[in-house]
Order: structure tokens, then sequence, then C-alpha cells
């Protein structure tokens, strides 16, 4: 049976970029979140004025925008953004600016509205942002990750084969199993291979099956991952360790939906989806002679790529939470000290060790907090003392952590305190008493 490709392959958001890089291009703003979500507008003037108000070039309903809130001059390659003096202010990557060259991929953000440059051929192609904050098992509010669940709204009803790409412990496993439970498929069989954990002298007949006989240790036949999985999804996990000389047969696999067992004659049709997952960089794999160029584009169709945990903090908040409801523990099990420690950390490991960290201070109190060096001075905090005792080095930390995020905090709100702490969702009379503790003065109204 041949695979259905109906899905769009550039829905991979990185082609977008990638083709915007090749030169002069003609520019488009896309909305992708707020009340005017998916509409576009070609730049093809010099400038252009963005607010709520009527007479503005490009009309915003936000009721968080201002009348006239930002400025875009147009460029051949790039557009300077300058915001018009907005009550609540234009953003990008989080840091509110004034005056700032957009690029095409650039994302701002005015009010609660999310804008993308996009070069205009491709505009069409950008991903809007989902509404969810969880696909299946997987959690997560950060733009990235909202990008994402598009993405698996879109690929999962459908049938084509998917590849998923991320980090370890970027939650590969559980995309794949969202897939298959998203899918028209969900009432079929959900078969696991992994192939980092298989013996690759076991791995052909763990795939393909066995007829009895067919070397010392079959003894009676077997049917393989493909055709347990008929009418369902077959997860194959790290397929980058597919040894070279099985690769033909995935490919044939994925182009005809045949499979023959080991020792058989004659193929079998089976009806399976399949989704493959990889933390390594296949592409290089091709390169190295290591894996097979037709086979990655065979696979490289429909791709999910899964963001680091680095490259969404936003979401740790909202995955502890997760975390503590799964052990049945209100959000109050960690202290305010902790989660801040545990915000700043850059998590090598993903949300797995999020996770092992979490459990960890669950089951043994918050004194089992192991050692974490927060991320390098890019997010603007210094390391952990060494030479001070653990407890001392970590109140000072998470001073240095509250001083930095109570300033910028109060300059992103221009010292208003009420919107302050709506915006950080934390208590006023809280706020205020932090404020005092470390000698800040609001400078702007209550
Ligand atoms: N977005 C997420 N939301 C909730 N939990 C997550 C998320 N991502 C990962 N996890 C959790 O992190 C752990 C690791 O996830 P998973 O096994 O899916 O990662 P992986 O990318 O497949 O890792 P590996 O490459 O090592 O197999 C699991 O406990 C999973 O529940």
């Amino acid at each position: 049976m041949a695979p259905s490709n109906e899905e769009d392959p550039a829905l991979d958001p990185t082609l977008t970029l990638s083709r915007a890089r090749q030169g002069r291009v003609r520019l488009k703003l896309m909305v992708l979140s707020g009340p005017e979500s998916g509409q576009s507008h070609a730049l093809t003037r010099p400038e252009y004025v963005l607010g709520k108000a009527p007479t503005c070039d490009i009309v915003l309903t936000d009721k968080t925008i201002s009348r006239e809130h930002l400025k875009l001059t147009v460029h051949d390659e790039h557009v300077v953004a300058t915001d018009m003096g907005s009550r609540n202010g234009s953003s990008c990557d989080g840091r509110r600016f004034t005056e700032l060259e957009l690029h095409p991929g650039t994302v701002i953000t005015l009010g609660t509205t999310e804008l993308k440059l996009v070069p205009e051929e491709s505009a069409k192609r950008t991903l809007l942002l989902s509404n969810r904050d969880r696909f299946g098992a997987l959690v997560g509010n950060s733009r990235r990750m909202r990008e994402v669940f598009t993405l698996l709204e879109r690929l999962s009803p459908g049938g084509a084969d998917v590849l998923i790409q991320g980090e370890t412990g970027t939650g590969k496993d559980l995309c794949a199993e969202a897939i298959h439970q998203a899918s028209r498929r969900a009432s079929g069989p959900f078969v696991i291979v992994d192939l980092a954990g298989v013996a690759p002298s076991l791995i052909e007949s763990e795939l393909f099956g066995h007829v009895k006989g067919a070397f010392t240790n079959a003894q009676s036949d077997r049917a393989g991952a493909f055709e347990r999985a008929h009418n369902g999804t077959v997860f194959l996990d790290e397929v980058g360790e597919l040894p070279l000389e099985l690769q033909p047969r995935l490919l044939r696999v994925l182009e005809r939906r045949q499979v023959k067992r080991v020792g058989a004659n004659d193929y079998v049709t089976v009806n399976m989806r399949v989704v493959t997952a990889t933390h390594r960089d296949l592409e290089d794999a091709v390169r190295q002679g290591k894996f097979r160029r037709d086979l990655y584009h065979r696979l490289a169709v429909l791709r999910v790529t899964m963001p680091s945990l680095r490259e969404r903090p936003e979401d740790i908040p909202l995955l502890i939470d997760t975390m503590l409801e799964q052990t049945g523990r209100p959000p109050s099990t960690l202290s305010d000290q902790t989660r801040a420690l545990l915000t700043q950390y850059p998590w090598p490991g993903n949300v797995r060790e999020l996770r092992n960290v979490v459990e960890q201070v669950v089951n043994l109190g918050e004194e089992a907090l192991p050692e974490l060096e927060p991320a390098d001075s890019e997010r603007g905090h210094s390391a952990a003392d060494l030479d001070l005792p653990f407890k001392e080095a970590k109140e000072r930390l998470v001073e240095g952590f509250e001083r930095d995020y109570l300033r910028n905090l109060l300059e992103r709100c221009e010292g208003n305190i009420s919107r302050a702490s709506r915006e950080a969702d934390i208590d006023r009379v809280y706020l205020r008493k932090l404020l005092k503790k470390h000698g800040i003065e609001p400078s702007g109204g209550a």
C-alpha cells in the first residue's frame, strides 16, 4: 500500500528561514496570535503604523495594544520596528525594545499579539500558534511548543510517516505516542522498537519477524514489529542506530508497505504508519556515510523538531506543576527559592532531568536538591559560589535572581505595581514585600 503524504513538507518552520536567507526577499508580516491571528500583510510600502486605531495601516484590535503602538520602516531585507511609546510595550524573546531590526523569522510581541516577519512567498507556510498548552502527555505554553502543537494538530490525523528530532529527554517518545493517539489509528496497536536497545544481530528479526528454522534460535514463526503494528503505528526510536545493511529494507517498507520475514520467500503487505525518532543529526550521519541519503530523504518528508528546555525556560513552571500534580502534590510542595533555582538551570538532560530532580525533591525534601549551576551570563545570572556553604550559596543565588527579576519586571511595567503583580502572577502584598527587601523603589503608579 502506498504511503499517503498528503501533508505539506514545508510545514517544517526551519525551511522558511533557510529560504529567506537566500537574498533579496519581499517581506510579509504574519499575525500569529490574538484576534487577527492568521492574517498576513505584504510590506510593500516604506512605512507602516500598527495599532488599535482604525486609521492605522495595520489595525490590531487586541485590547492590550495601544492606538498607535509600533512603526515599521521597511528596507530591502529587514524592517526596523520602533515602539511609539505604547502602554504595554513591544518585546522580542521576552525583552522589551524601543527600536529593533527585524529579520525574516523574527517574532515580536505587542501586548499579547505575536507577529512574525517572513519572506512573502513562504508566508502561507508559517505556523500559527496553537492555543493549547498540552498535546497528549506533552506539556508547554512557550511559543516553541505551541508551534510544535500546531504541527502535531495538522499532521497527526493523516497517515503520513513522521520523523521526530530532538535532544535526549525532550519528549520524542511522548510525541510519537501523542501522534498515534490523535490519529485515526488510535484504536490500533502502538508498537515501539528502541533500536539503540536491541542487539544489532536481533534488529532484523525484531523488525521484520522470522519463520521457524530461519536461524538457530528461531523455534517458531514470529511476526516482526511492522506486522504487529498492522492497522496501528510502529514507533522506531533511535532510527539513527539502524545498521547500514538493514537500511534498504526499511526504505522498502516505507515505500511499499511490504515486509518479508527472515527466512521467508514472500512479502506480506501491512497497513501501518511509521513514526521514527532520533537525537542524532541524521544529515551529518548521511555526510559521514553512516546513514543512506535516500532513506533520510524518505524519513524527513514530515519532521517535528522538539525544542530543548534551554530554548523554552518559560515552560519550566508549568512542567513543574504538572509533575507535582501527577504525583498528587500541591504546587506549594516546592518553595519559591527552589522554583527560582529550577528555572535558572540550563537542563542539558532536558525535561527528563527536570522530572528526576523534581521527584528527588518531592521524595527527599528540598535539602536533597542537587547543586544546579545556573545558566551562563547570557541569561544574566552568575554561577553559584563554591566557596560558600551550600545553603548560603543557594540563598545568594536566589537573591540575585529575585533582584534581577524584579528590576526587569518593574522596568517593563513602568513601575506600575498592579500591572507587575498581574504579569508576574505574584500577590501584590508579597511583591511590595520583595521590593522592600531588595530596596527597589517602584517609580511609576500603583
Ligand atoms: N513536553 C513535555 N511535557 C511533559 N513531560 C515531558 C515533556 N517532554 C519530556 N517529558 C518527560 O521527560 C521524560 C523523557 O521524555 P521522552 O522519553 O519522551 O524523551 P526523549 O526525547 O524520547 O528522550 P530519549 O532521546 O532519551 O529517548 C519523560 O518522563 C517524559 O514524561
